[in-house]
């Protein structure tokens, strides 16, 4: 490892494993934030509760192959582990392709629950996120996980991973769910794929946000299912037709709102619950060639988000 920093850098699970065992002896708690590198302050936030919540903190960096379609962008994700280290080292800064069919030996699969939202559009992403994720937790044993809610389905999925298998590191309650961290000013999702939006599309980006804000407001308000998102898509299409002027594609590839345990999806007349039933509404968007995901929970986020720090 070429990288100078202060931060142990472990590269094989032998070298880990011999730390993690110091750990145990000591008795020490070990929080857990799961990444693909290419840090932004959303990572950042889930470092900093983990770092406050436990006596030492391990990130990955693994850009795992195994959650990419062939058609996705593995090879040019962004890859800056020394950039990285330098932000870790300061906490107080807020090729080959996978044929899935063809792939043999063991996999996890959450069935039922990585099919809808994002998983209709990357059906082998989730499988791939399990996987690899099952095998994180087997090698780093955290006391608490780390996992932001812009990944919302992701999150719940792997709480319910953990739930299911029994996994006793993490349990099910010391998966915490770290609010989206966003740009102060627009809005704007912090997310690793953002440095691919050229500056006339990282311009027309906050829109999507906007939009599911408005779907958030007609909910509240009483609009069924179906007004609430028609309202969203209609913003989204005047948005298309003005990024055409500016030669920006602009596309849907979802927006929907479903139900925050099963994942099924609201019905269209459906309406906010009295009791204020949380609902998850997401959705995606391309800027061009950058596909963007984000997500408001709407009603009640008790048990699903983590208490603000
Ligand atoms: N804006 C954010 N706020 C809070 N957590 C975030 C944010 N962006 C990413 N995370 C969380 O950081 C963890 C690692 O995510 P990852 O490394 O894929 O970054 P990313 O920005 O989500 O990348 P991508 O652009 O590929 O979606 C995940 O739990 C993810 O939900
Ligand atoms: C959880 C994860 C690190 C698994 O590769 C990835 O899906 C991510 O960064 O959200
Ligand atoms: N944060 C999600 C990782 C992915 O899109 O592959």
């Amino acid at each position: 490892m070429s990288v100078s920093t202060r931060i142990p850098v472990f590269t094989t699970i032998e070298d880990y494993r011999l730390w993690r065992d110091k750990a145990f002896e000591d008795k020490k708690s070990v929080g857990f934030v799961p990444t693909m590198g290419a840090l932004h302050d959303g990572h950042l936030f889930l470092v900093k509760r983990s770092l406050a919540e436990n006596e030492l903190t391990v990130v990955s960096v693994f850009v795992n192959p195994a959650q990419f379609a062939p058609h996705e962008d593995l090879a040019t994700y962004p890859r800056t582990l020394p950039h990285d280290l330098s932000l870790l080292s300061n906490p107080r800064i807020p090729a080959h392709r996978q044929d899935v069919a063809q792939q043999k030996g063991t996999f996890v699969e959450v069935k039922g629950y990585g099919e809808q939202m994002e998983g209709r559009s990357r059906p082998a992403f989730f499988r791939g996120v399990a996987t690899v994720v099952t095998k994180l937790f087997n090698i780093i044993q955290p006391t608490n996980a780390y996992f932001g809610q812009k990944d919302i389905q992701q999150a719940l999925l792997l709480r319910r991973l953990v739930g299911d298998l029994h996994l006793p590191h993490p349990t099910p309650n010391r998966l915490h769910i770290i609010p989206t961290a966003r740009d102060p000013i627009d809005g704007l999702a912090l997310s690793s794929r953002n440095a691919y939006l050229t500056p006339t599309e990282r311009q027309r980006a906050p829109i999507f946000y906007a939009a599911l804000q408005e779907v958030s407001r007609a909910w509240a308000t009483g609009a069924s299912k179906r007004e609430a998102v028609r309202r969203a898509l209609e913003q989204l299409e005047v948005a298309k037709d003005e990024g055409e002027k500016h030669g920006v594609e602009i596309r849907v590839d979802y927006v929907e709102m479903n139900d925050s345990d099963t994942f099924e999806e609201v019905g269209d007349e459906q309406v906010q619950r009295p009791d204020g039933a949380p609902v998850i509404l997401s959705g995606a968007v391309w800027f061009g060639r950058t596909r963007l995901i984000d997500n408001i929970i709407l009603g009640n986020t008790d048990g699903i988000i983590a208490e603000p720090k």
